[in-house]
């Protein structure tokens, strides 16, 4: 089934951002990094990082493997101490010209493997976490180990169980039952769920981040899963090569990418090259509105491929190539209509004769050689040519 006749695409229908893209600022800062750098060897692993958390806020740090997430993971937790630059915890030096150690940091931190101790029962593992000052006694040990599984939704019985008779999710539950005994402030968590399959993934992460946001402690994700990242945190923070290439509200990262590589890091992207007049972009597929042009004239202009429709009628065309069935939708991989021979070339108009992947939830829709009409909606995201 087609969807209706289109309707003319307008900026007013789109939702103003949360926050603004750049650095997202918050005025109640927990943690801040100030132009932090780190080496190893001759290897410049983190080369300027400033990051601001907000009190009880949910920041994922996302970036493809060996860019440095974990690195600076490590220096917020006080396991390394940075090159240059400083890093502040309540307004507060803890690293940079002072050093606070990390027991003193009020941090906890869940590694991927959750690094349970083997040897020790589920409860031990546990109360190794606790301030013993605090908690004299077995009975007061006992006691709030249970309060603490419950925490995590694990029942009592669980206290006797040594780390392998557990699933992996249950695993990495007690792990963050284990952190949360030292009552920190922060929360780091380094890839906690890449080690589980998707459906216990998703029912971890939301179990830890309830947990974690009742306890209203500021949390900081490490993942290079970009779902992860847009789904767990309130804002964003994409890391390349040693920099934070963007931060911002998973909303405005994933819509308004900074770069085309962030794009392309945080989900499917369609790019096109496009001629930019004012705020219209000019493309093979027609004329696309484009928020804050960032230049004009010849650029690069990027779409999500769910803002590619099938219409009912529409000037813009293109012909299935193939598509991969997914289940709850298909994505269909669409030639664009070449330029007639002989047409002179416009620079006005460019493109012509580009496959884009789009997505639709009917498979019966994508048939090969099936000509399809075609619509944009929302805005494109423009990127000036290198
Ligand atoms: N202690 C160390 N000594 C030397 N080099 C290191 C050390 N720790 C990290 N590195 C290097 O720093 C770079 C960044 O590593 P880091 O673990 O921070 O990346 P990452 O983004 O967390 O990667 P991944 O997603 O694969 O865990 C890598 O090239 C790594 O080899």
């Amino acid at each position: 089934m087609t969807e209706q006749t289109p309707t003319p695409v307008t900026a007013a229908r789109f939702p103003e951002p949360r926050v603004a893209p750049q650095i997202a600022r918050s005025a109640d800062h927990h943690l801040e990094i100030e132009a932090v750098t780190k080496d190893f060897g001759h290897q410049q692993v983190l080369k300027g990082i400033n990051l601001s958390v907000a009190r009880g806020g949910t920041t994922a740090i996302v970036g493809p493997s060996g860019s440095g997430k974990t690195t600076l993971l490590r220096l917020i937790a006080g396991f390394e101490a940075p090159g240059t630059g400083r890093i502040l915890l309540d307004g507060r030096e803890v690293a940079g010209r002072s050093w606070v150690p990390a027991h003193r940091r009020s941090i906890g931190y869940v590694a991927q493997d959750g690094a349970l101790f083997p040897h020790l029962s589920v409860g031990q593992n546990i109360a190794f976490g606790l301030d013993r000052d605090r908690f004299r006694g077995r009975k007061a040990v006992q006691t709030r180990v249970l309060e603490l599984l419950e925490m995590v939704a694990l029942d009592g019985s669980y206290a006797r169980r040594r780390p392998h008779q557990l699933s992996g999710g249950q695993q990495q539950r007690i792990a963050l039952a284990r952190a949360m005994a030292c009552e920190p402030e922060i929360m780091l968590l380094d890839e906690p769920f890449s080690a589980l399959d998707a459906g216990l993934r998703v029912a971890t992460r939301r179990a830890i981040g309830k947990v974690l946001a009742h306890a209203g402690v500021t949390t900081i994700l490490v993942t290079h899963d970009q779902g992860e990242a847009l789904s767990f945190a309130d804002q964003v923070a994409v890391m390349r090569g040693g920099r934070l290439a963007q931060i911002g509200n998973p909303f405005v990262v994933y819509t308004r990418p900074a770069d085309r590589a962030t794009a392309e890091f945080l989900g499917d992207a369609v790019i096109l090259d496009a001629w930019l007049e004012g705020s219209l972009a000019m493309c093979s597929l027609g004329a696309i509105p484009v928020r804050r042009p960032p230049a004009q004239g010849r650029v690069q202009l990027m779409l999500r491929p769910e803002q590619i429709r099938i219409a009912a009628s529409s000037p813009i065309h293109g012909t299935v190539l193939d598509w991969d069935y997914f289940g709850p939708e298909s994505s269909v991989r669409i030639q664009l209509p070449e330029r007639a021979a002989g047409e002179a070339v416009d620079p006005r108009a460019p493109g012509g004769g580009e496959v884009i992947t789009i997505r639709h939830w009917n498979a019966a829709m994508a048939r090969k050689g099936m000509d399809l009409a075609l619509r944009v909606i929302g805005e494109g995201v423009a990127f000036p040519l290198d």
